[in-house]
């Protein structure tokens, strides 16, 4: 476990999680990982560290630098485990080290997680200086933790950005210009839409907070470091923060019989008749973090459901709960429901109700159809459409 110099006396000491797939329910078909640094200089610095499972393996990176009881700091960018859960096992090698936390957040939550430590508070402004270099200390509430924050070292022109621009993206490679962009850059959407999305507000904050600072490297907390495309990161974050859309659509439902289905065909079609790029997604096979990263920068969403029991199907439901928590409510984004049923029909009416619920604007009345969908209604649907878009 070797590590891997990223700057002169700057290592990447982290872990690759190849098999890492679901994410607390983000699929993660990439894997990723989790990034850790070591500064050599008069203080020895470590700027985050892995999941509690991998602590063997950070040790064993650290090692092959200097060995672990020479670390002086160590810098907490975020309490979430999977950057501070190895904390416990590396201060039992250097217990005098001195832990870096937010204030106030930081540094009130971090003893629920690691007891009585040697911790202080930082805040903006703060500057803590390890010898050639120093440390910067930018937080940034609520990307996406009370306590998250960046550290930038203007010496070397890196931020160590954490959770901020990252990616969960498994390679041996560590730097942008090294794997695909385009894999690279849908890994770093993904990420923002199933992690960000609903901190719109606080990544624009984030994003002011550098616009001052020359950076040359964002060593992210997950994946692939930024090096060549560091611009074109930020100006999607600025875009995908500021929620703007493009005229595409999404399409999603879930159906029994085939009904719905017919309906989700039949608007999706009349999308494309409109040469509105459009996708079209059924519960069943395709994932919820798949489905809104797609959501993110289209501009029009379609949501179907049957009636089940009164109520429509478990899957939208999950759907609709997960959108809604991400949904930033200040973006104007247009959305219908659709749906066939047998009797009641009361599914539609709770789609489109949630989709209100999650700040969309309804932009169509709702569709619905009893049992299977006739030709004529079909036509109608199209036609509906096409007067709309
Ligand atoms: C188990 C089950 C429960 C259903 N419950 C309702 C209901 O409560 N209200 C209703 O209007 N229709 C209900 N239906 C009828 C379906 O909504 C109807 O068959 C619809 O056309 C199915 O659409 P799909 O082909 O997209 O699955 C139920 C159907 C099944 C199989």
């Amino acid at each position: 476990m070797q590590a891997v110099e990223i700057k002169k006396g700057i290592y990447w000491v982290g872990v690759i999680d190849w098999n890492l797939r679901n994410f607390h329910g983000y699929r993660t078909g990439r894997g990723s990982s989790y990034n850790a640094y070591l500064i050599i200089d008069e203080k020895i610095t470590l700027i985050d560290t892995a999941k509690i499972s991998f602590k063997d393996e950070i040790l064993e990176r650290i090692s092959s630098v200097i060995d672990p009881s020479k670390i002086d700091y160590i810098i907490c960018n975020h309490l979430e485990q999977d950057h501070s859960g190895s904390i416990p096992a590396i201060m039992e090698k250097c217990p005098n080290a001195q832990i870096f936390t937010c204030i106030p957040n930081g540094l009130k939550n971090i003893p629920k997680f690691y007891g009585d430590l040697n911790y202080k508070g930082v805040k903006a402004g703060d500057s803590l200086n390890i010898g050639s270099r120093t440390l910067n200390f930018i937080p940034v509430p609520m990307l996406h933790w009370p306590d998250s924050m960046f550290t930038y070292c203007p010496e070397e022109k890196i931020l160590f950005s954490n959770d901020g621009f990252g990616q969960h993206f498994a390679a041996t490679e560590r730097f942008d210009d090294q794997v695909d962009f385009g894999v690279l850059m849908y890994e770093a959407k993904k990420y923002y839409a199933n992690i960000l999305m609903l901190y719109g507000r606080q990544a624009k904050i984030a994003l002011s907070a550098l616009k001052d600072l020359s950076v040359e490297m964002i060593a992210t907390g997950h994946g692939i470091i930024w090096r060549k495309h560091i611009q074109e990161i930020i100006d999607n974050y600025s875009k995908w923060a500021e929620g703007e859309t493009n005229e595409e659509a999404v399409v999603v439902y879930d159906s029994m019989w085939h009904s719905t289905e017919t309906m989700a065909r039949t608007i999706t079609d009349a999308f494309s008749c409109r040469n509105i790029p459009v996708c079209m997604y059924d519960l069943k096979e395709s994932h919820i973090s798949d489905i809104v990263t797609e959501v993110l920068t289209k501009k029009y969403l379609a949501v179907g459901s049957p009636t089940l029991n009164n109520n429509m199907m478990p899957t939208v439901a999950a759907f609709l709960c997960y959108l809604k928590g991400l949904s930033p409510k200040e973006h104007n984004r247009l959305a219908f429901a659709f749906g066939s049923y047998g009797w009641g029909g009361q599914s539609i009416g709770q789609v489109e109700d949630e989709l209100k619920s999650s700040g969309f604007t309804i932009c169509l009345d709702k569709m619905s159809i009893k049992n299977i969908p006739a030709k004529e209604e079909l036509e109608n649907i199209t036609r509906t459409m096409l007067q709309k878009f």
